[in-house]
């Protein structure tokens, strides 16, 4: 699904009021009908009460046209109008007019007023502002925020969580509404995945209002998010007749002594995603270990016993995997930069064979094109440097990919891959994923999808997707805590079955 910039948002607007030669007040009108029905679907007129909170603009207009919906269906409402600006929005005062025709004069809140008893049994709506947030709120508008926040009522957002700007991080970080519900128009917005602006987001979902869908399939968006429908066409089935040598030999390179588990993780994950073949190379004290932990995985050991100081692999590998548990020895050090000189086809880098290309920048220049990097956020700060925004940390990271043409993967609760100027964020996984080594089940998955023949991006994407659906599926069973990431790699199968499973089945399950 795409993400729109704020931008695109009002073009679409514009070009469905012409296409359907229709008021921007009908567009607004539609839109907070949704924001109604969803509401009413779920109170069913339960006499909880309601206090909506709306500004001036069209982010209010919504909310006053929801007041109005819930007043005519006999729902105990509060209206405020937070009189942040006098210039009031054409279609706010169009429905300001009509919710005073139905007999509700909402309260106005400027910088003297009191601030309005909220009780923990309320529910909040919150029309403050939408995406045309466009400096920081005063601090009295602040303050109210901050009221809101402290009631601890269950806060249903229209479209943005009040406060939080769509493309910057927040100028005040306690003026944002921490919302327990968005309900976001049409497309989501990609600050609900950041991780500095998602904390504001509890749960969201996008209510369809029927914005112009030839604007929304033909404008080209920076970000993307990443759900089953986008990762099934990349799925390559297996074919009947097919054999082992079909699906690719990958090498995993890393360990050392005491990190000989990272590269077992690594490789036992990337048979499990499909590999036909799977090497590992290690230094010699893992050998032991890893034959006897994995029998499917062959074992080539370098010349010393705790480190790798060389990477000599007897055979051309569809793909290779580097980094997991491999160390910074001077000697470890130099034989990745001596790796790197010779090899031209593209691999996987992670773990300490990130932390050497930071150290080592000079190195950089030798990993080949489109080669696969997936650094957690503190790799990656060593790699790009230190951002003051999330906005800035993907700006830095996209100027960095494609310096040195590469697929940048940012690893976090919603991971986003970064390719040829575009983002692909992740919707799957979980916090019981935030556990030693499930980096590494990630490397294996993405070697093990390039062997098989997809793309480097295409198993970035899918691999990430896939990882955390693995680790969803996991949770399920073992909640959040007990998650290993050898966990992680027993899930990987079902994970696949999960993406073929049909929604009927989907109904059924939920009964
Ligand atoms: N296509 C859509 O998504 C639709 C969006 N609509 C609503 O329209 C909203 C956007 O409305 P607006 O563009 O009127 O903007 P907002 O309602 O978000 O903000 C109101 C106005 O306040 C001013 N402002 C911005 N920051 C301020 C600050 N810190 N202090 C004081 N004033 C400030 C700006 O001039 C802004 O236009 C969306 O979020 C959504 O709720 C719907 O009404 C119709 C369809
Ligand atoms: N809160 C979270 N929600 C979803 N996924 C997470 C979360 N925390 C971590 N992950 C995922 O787990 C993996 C952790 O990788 P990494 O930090 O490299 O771990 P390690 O180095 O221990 O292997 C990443 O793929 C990341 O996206
Ligand atoms: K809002």
């Amino acid at each position: 699904m795409k993400i729109f910039s704020a931008e695109q948002i009002y073009q679409a607007d514009k070009s469905t009021i012409q296409k359907e030669k229709i008021k921007s007040e009908e567009l607004m009108e539609r839109a907070a009908t949704q924001l109604f029905e969803w509401m009413h679907s779920r109170l069913r007129g339960t006499q909880v009460k309601i206090q909506l909170f709306c500004g001036i603009g069209n982010n209010g207009g919504d909310g006053l046209v929801l007041a109005r919906k819930l007043n005519e269906h006999g729902y105990s409402i509060k209206v405020y109008v937070v009189n942040y600006s006098d210039k009031r929005s054409e279609d706010f005062l169009l429905n300001l007019e009509r919710l005073k025709d139905g007999k509700v004069w909402p309260d106005f809140i400027n910088e003297e007023s009191e601030l309005p008893k909220i009780s923990p049994n309320d529910i909040v709506v919150d029309a403050i502002f939408g995406i045309g947030l466009n400096r920081a709120p005063d601090e009295w508008v602040g303050n109210l925020i901050k009221h809101i926040n402290n009631s601890r009522a269950f806060t249903l957002s229209v479209d943005v969580p009040s406060g939080l700007p769509v493309d910057r991080g927040p100028w005040e970080p306690s003026y944002v509404i921490n919302s327990s519900y968005v309900l976001s128009f049409q497309v989501p917005k990609l600050v609900f995945f950041l991780p500095r602006t998602g904390v504001y987001v509890n749960q969201w979902e996008i209510l369809d209002i029927g914005l112009d869908q030839d604007y929304i399939s033909n404008t080209e968006t920076d970000f993307e998010l990443i759900g089953r429908p986008e990762v099934l066409p990349m799925y390559r089935p297996r074919l009947k007749f097919s054999h082992k040598g079909n699906y690719g030999h990958s090498v995993i390179v890393g360990g050392s002594y005491g990190k000989i588990g990272a590269v077992q993780l690594a490789a036992s994950s990337c048979l499990s995603v499909g590999s036909g073949l799977v090497t590992a190379f290690i230094p010699k004290c893992g050998y032991n270990s890893l034959q006897t932990a994995i029998p499917e995985v062959m074992v080539l050991t370098g010349s010393r016993e705790k480190n790798i100081s060389g990477i000599e692999i007897p055979f051309e590998p569809s793909v290779i995997g580097v980094g997991v548990g491999i160390g910074q020895d001077d000697d470890t050090i130099s034989a990745f930069g001596t790796f790197l000189k010779k090899m031209d086809s593209p691999m996987v880098i992670d773990a300490d064979g990130l932390n050497i290309l930071s150290q080592n920048p000079e190195m950089l220049s030798d990993v080949p094109e489109l080669s696969v990097l997936t650094p957690h956020p503190k790799e990656l700060e060593r790699l790009i440097g230190h951002w003051s925004s999330d906005f800035e940390k993907l700006e830095k990271a996209k100027t960095f990919a494609a310096q040195y043409n590469l697929i940048v993967v940012i690893k976090g609760a919603h991971t986003v891959t970064l390719f040829n100027g575009k983002g692909y964020v992740n919707t799957t996984g979980n916090p019981g994923m935030a556990t030693a080594g499930s980096g590494d089940v990630l490397t294996g998955m993405i070697t093990g999808l390039i062997a098989q023949g997809y793309s480097t991006v295409e198993a970035s994407i899918f691999g990430v997707y896939l990882h955390g659906l693995a680790g969803d599926l996991a949770a399920s069973t073992k909640g959040y805590e007990a998650l290993k990431a050898s966990t992680l790699v027993e899930h990987i199968g079902s994970a696949f079955s999960e993406l073929f499973r049909q929604p009927e089945m989907e109904q059924k399950d939920k009964s």
